[in-house]
Order: C-alpha cells, then sequence, then structure tokens
C-alpha cells in the first residue's frame, strides 16, 4: 500500500529534526537521492555521465537547494551543470556547492536576453532538474519560472522528438503537494524523486500524470508521520484483502448479489453487470428486471437467478443497482427501495438521480458506493445543491482540476461512499478517508466498462457486507464502515488489473469480465 501525505504533514514530521540543526544533513540525503536517480536516467540514455548537460531550474528555497546539491553531485561526475537561477536568489550553501564543484550559474530574472537564453539552455539539455517549488509553493508557478517553462513547452519536441530528461525534485514545480492541483504551466517530468514520504499530490490527478515514475528517498521520517491523507491500494494488498472462500464457505455465507440493471432499452447493462458479479467470484447472483432483460441475463449467464421480485421479497448481502435502468418505472421502484434500506448497495448510472434525493432525505449511509464518472457527479452536485445538501455546484472543469475536492464533497454531502471513475479513480468516504487507484489501462474507456465495474464491486461488497473486518488486515483504519470504501477500492483495483490481463489493447467488457478471474487467482 502506498500512503501519502500533505507537504504540511511532512514539514511538521520534519520540524523536530530542524530544530535539532539536522535540517542541512536532510538536505543532503534528499539531494543524494535525486543525484541517484539522475544518473541513473542520464546512463540510460547516453551510456555516460561525463560530458552531459544538465540544467537545474533552481527556485529561492529550500527545494532549489536541493536540486543544487545534486547539481553539484553531478558535476563532480563529470556533467556540465548550468543552474538557471529562477528568483532573485538562491540558496546559499547549494550555490557554493554547485559551483565548488564546477557548476555555473544563470541569473535568469535578469531580463529578457537572459530569459531566452534559459530557455535555450533548457531545450538543449540531456536532463533538467526541476527544482523550482516543492512543498513550500503557493499556487502555481509564477513570474520568471513561469514564462521559461511556457516558452519551453510551446518548443517541446513531438512524442519520438528528443527532447530532454526532466527529473522532478519533490514534485514537479506548481504541481500541489497536497492536492494534485496545477495551476499554470508545468514541465512534465519523467521521473519525480520526493523525500521523507509520497505526497498526496503524486496519486492525486491532474498532477498525477505529470510526476512520471515517483521514487521515494527515506529521510528516517516514517514514525514521526500521522495518519496518511489518503492511500493506494497495490497487487500484495488486493491479493491479501479480496474475499475468499474458506473450507466451510456456502454459496450464501460468501455472498449474494442483487442486480438491479436493465430496461428493455438498455438491457446489456444488466449482462455485463451480472456477468462481472459472476466472474468476480460472488456467491450467488439475482438479478431483477423485465422479462425480456431476464431472459438475456439467463442465456448468457445461466448461473444468475433472474425474478421479477421486488427487493423486499429477497435476502442479499449487496445490491448493484442502476446499470442500464432508465425510462423503466418497475426498476426506479425497485431502485428506491435498495436506498431507503440498510443493505450495503453500489448505486451506478440510472440510479445516480434517485440517490441525490435519497441523500437530501437523509437516507443513504455509508454503506451506499455512488459510481458516478466526472460529467455525472457533475450532475449529482447539482442536484444536490438544487436540494439544499450542498452549497456549490462546479461545472466539468471545476471538477477535473481538483477531483479530490469535489469527491469529498460528495461524500460528504451524500453520507455515501463516492467514486469518482477517471483515469486515476478516487474513492471518499464521509469522514474523510480517500483512496485512488490508477491501475486501469486507457483502453478501459469504453462503453459498459462502468457496468462491469459494478458487478465486480458488488461481488467484494457482498464479501464484506456481513464482516465489519474483513480488511482489518489492512490496518485498524480500514475496520467498520471504512470497509465499503475498501471494497470500492479493491474492486476498482482488480477491474483495472484486468484490463491489463492481456497486454495493452481493446478491452471489450465481455472479455474484461473474463480477465478478472484470471486477476483474481493471485496467489493469496
Ligand atoms: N524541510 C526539510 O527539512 C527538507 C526540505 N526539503 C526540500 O525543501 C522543500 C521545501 O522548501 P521550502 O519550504 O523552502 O519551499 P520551496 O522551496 O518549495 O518554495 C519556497 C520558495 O518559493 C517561493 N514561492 C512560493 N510559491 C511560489 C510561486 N507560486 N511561484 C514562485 N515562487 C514561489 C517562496 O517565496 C520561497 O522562496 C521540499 O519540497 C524539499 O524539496 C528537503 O531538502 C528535505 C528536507
Ligand atoms: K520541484
Amino acid at each position: 500500500m502506498i500512503e501519502a501525505y500533505t507537504g504540511a504533514q511532512v514539514r511538521a514530521a520534519e520540524t523536530p529534526y530542524l530544530e535539532r540543526g539536522q535540517g542541512p544533513a536532510l538536505m543532503r540525503r534528499a539531494a543524494h537521492g535525486l543525484a541517484l536517480v539522475a544518473l541513473e536516467r542520464l546512463r540510460d540514455r547516453r551510456g555516460r555521465v561525463a560530458g552531459a548537460r544538465v540544467v537545474v531550474l533552481a527556485g529561492t528555497g529550500n527545494n532549489g537547494g536541493d536540486g543544487l546539491w545534486a547539481g553539484a553531485e553531478l558535476a563532480r561526475r563529470g556533467a556540465a551543470v548550468l543552474a538557471v537561477a529562477v528568483g532573485d536568489r538562491l540558496h546559499p550553501e547549494g550555490e557554493a556547492a554547485l559551483r565548488a564543484a564546477g557548476g555555473r550559474v544563470l541569473p535568469a530574472a535578469d531580463g529578457a536576453p537572459a530569459l531566452r537564453r534559459a530557455v535555450e539552455q533548457v531545450l538543449d539539455a540531456d536532463l533538467v532538474l526541476d527544482a523550482v517549488l516543492g512543498t513550500g509553493a503557493r499556487g502555481g508557478l509564477r513570474g520568471t519560472a513561469a514564462e521559461i517553462v511556457r516558452a519551453v513547452l510551446d518548443r517541446w519536441p513531438a512524442p519520438g522528438g528528443r527532447a530532454p530528461l526532466v527529473v522532478a525534485c519533490d514534485v514537479p514545480s506548481g504541481v500541489s503537494a497536497d492536492t494534485g492541483a496545477a495551476d499554470g504551466p508545468v514541465l512534465p517530468a519523467d521521473a519525480t524523486v520526493t523525500f521523507g514520504a509520497t505526497k498526496a499530490g503524486h496519486l492525486l490527478p491532474p498532477g498525477d500524470r505529470l510526476c512520471g515514475e515517483v521514487r521515494t528517498v527515506p529521510l528516517g521520517l516514517e514514525d514521526a508521520l500521522p495518519a496518511p491523507a489518503l492511500r493506494r491500494l497495490e497487487h500484495d494488498d488486493v491479493a491479501a484483502l479480496w474475499p475468499r472462500p474458506g473450507a466451510g464457505s456456502h454459496k450464501y455465507s460468501r455472498g449474494v448479489v442483487g442486480v438491479v440493471a436493465g430496461s428493455a432499452t438498455y438491457p446489456g447493462a444488466a449482462l455485463m453487470c451480472t456477468r462481472a458479479a459472476v466472474d468476480a467470484g460472488a456467491g450467488m447472483v439475482r438479478h431483477l428486471g423485465d422479462a425480456g432483460t431476464r431472459r438475456l441475463v439467463c442465456l448468457t449467464s445461466p448461473e444468475v437467478v433472474a425474478s421479477e421480485d421486488h427487493p423486499a421479497d429477497l435476502h442479499v448481502q449487496a445490491w448493484v443497482v442502476g446499470p442500464g435502468a432508465v425510462g423503466d418505472p418497475a426498476q426506479e421502484s425497485r431502485i428506491d427501495a435498495v436506498l431507503a434500506g440498510p443493505v450495503p448497495a453500489v448505486v451506478d448510472a440510472g440510479a445516480l438521480g434517485a440517490a441525490a434525493r435519497a441523500a437530501a432525505d437523509g437516507a443513504l449511509g455509508p454503506a451506499k458506493i455512488l459510481t458516478p464518472h466526472a460529467g455525472e457527479l457533475v450532475q449529482v452536485l447539482a442536484w444536490l445543491a438544487a436540494l439544499g445538501a450542498t452549497d456549490e455546484a462546479p461545472d466539468r472543469a471545476a471538477v477535473e482540476a481538483d477531483p479530490a475536492r469535489w469527491a469529498r464533497t460528495a461524500a460528504e454531502a451524500t453520507g455515501a461512499v463516492v467514486v469518482l471513475k477517471g483515469a486515476t479513480t478516487l474513492v471518499a468516504a464521509p469522514g474523510g478517508t480517500l483512496l485512488s487507484q490508477a491501475d486501469g489501462s486507457p483502453w478501459l474507456a469504453t462503453a459498459g466498462s462502468g457496468d462491469t465495474l459494478a458487478g465486480v464491486m458488488g461481488a467484494v461488497l457482498a464479501g464484506c457486507a456481513e464482516h465489519p473486518d474483513a480488511f482489518a488486515a489492512a490496518g485498524e483504519w480500514a475496520r467498520g464502515d471504512a470497509r465499503f470504501a475498501v471494497a470500492a477500492a479493491l474492486a476498482v483495483a482488480v477491474h483495472g488489473y484486468a484490463s491489463r490481463a492481456d497486454g495493452l489493447g481493446p478491452v471489450p467488457p465481455t472479455a474484461l469480465s473474463a480477465a478478472v478471474r484470471s486477476v483474481l487467482r493471485l496467489a493469496p
């Protein structure tokens, strides 16, 4: 599991060390870690370090200090290192170290000619160390640094062209370490070397896409860190946590998933959703819907028990409601019943409007998992605002600029878990638990993926519904109501892994669902 922290959390953990005068030692350790990754990348690209042209884009604070000390190390290995000072000063010891190692300094804020020279130097470099802003940033890049980065990006080589390698110091400058927001220009990094702990901004969109590979250099702060701001499940977590049957299990103890999906207009969603719940290992899958859809469900997944019942007549451990369930009053009545009841449920697509109404009436709770994509979240937030449950209704651009904020807002306003689907999917629970998963192939962006995800989520939700400690192996934080958020993140991870199981290429949802089975054959 990756645990990530805000810049303020890491700075607070560092404070006692700084008060004991260990700041310079921490900086040297950070800079050494940065230099090692830069050396590795340079060797990969050009075989040798000697003679490499390295530019350090250096800000005025300690982030710049890290970059200058790392630049000194590269200079001692024979690289030609130029520090581009973007502000009115440089970290004094860092500058002295760089000069002593033979590095040079270009004061880029000294007027237009200096700025133009800086841009040429960056574009001609083999490697750029981006050390303008780190955890001390307030907002995006401004001033000379912003002008340089903008001018460089204007002339950035097309894919396949020879662009300099970019290694970011702590975070790509201009990306918020706390939120992943990127206000203004940012040089996209091939690698980001961070210090003490992963920062929230490395895992949150849109900044996460600008980080490249993230490497964390330990600074010995681990014991001083508080609870993380967010988490990401990795393969080992999924293998350890996914509910598995034991020798004494039977279909009911493993979890029955009830699926309210499909309609005469959209029967396919029900087929994909039920199939995925079966493939994800549910003990039993029930389907409720119209006669035509039921018949198709039985033909494509004979394992499923389909009926025209009402949810009140059935005992299941978890519901999945909404995929393809539009324009059908009987389905709408079933959805309302599930939303008003206590049984955990995945609430998708056609059920999100009903969920917003139920939330405004106070009916939802932490066992309900809403699964909007960005466009649907905008709609849900607009409904919630119209119903008086939130103050603000953002547009899509606002949601995409700070998705974590709006996923959290929706979770607090509804009292439910909100899964904001995207290339990076965020899982926000009321009370503040936040997970971020980025496991899927870009090919997942296809009609029917969401129906498949809902089915997978239903299966894991049914498996944990009656077991508050189902995921206690992940830590104390994952007990009780938090397990619903963990279940959602597990489903997102498995769905993402399945999309890559056969390499990168098209993943029609039926094939994706089958790949879920191979992913779940992971060693426990
Ligand atoms: N605190 C510590 O013990 C350690 C900190 N380290 C490094 O120190 C960094 C934090 O250093 P600082 O607190 O000095 O902060 P930064 O170096 O991130 O930035 C602060 C400087 O940038 C200016 N600034 C802020 N926002 C700006 C903007 N939007 N545009 C232009 N200039 C802006 C400020 O006026 C200030 O001079 C970390 O990211 C990390 O790289 C590491 O050396 C490890 C140890
Ligand atoms: K930086």
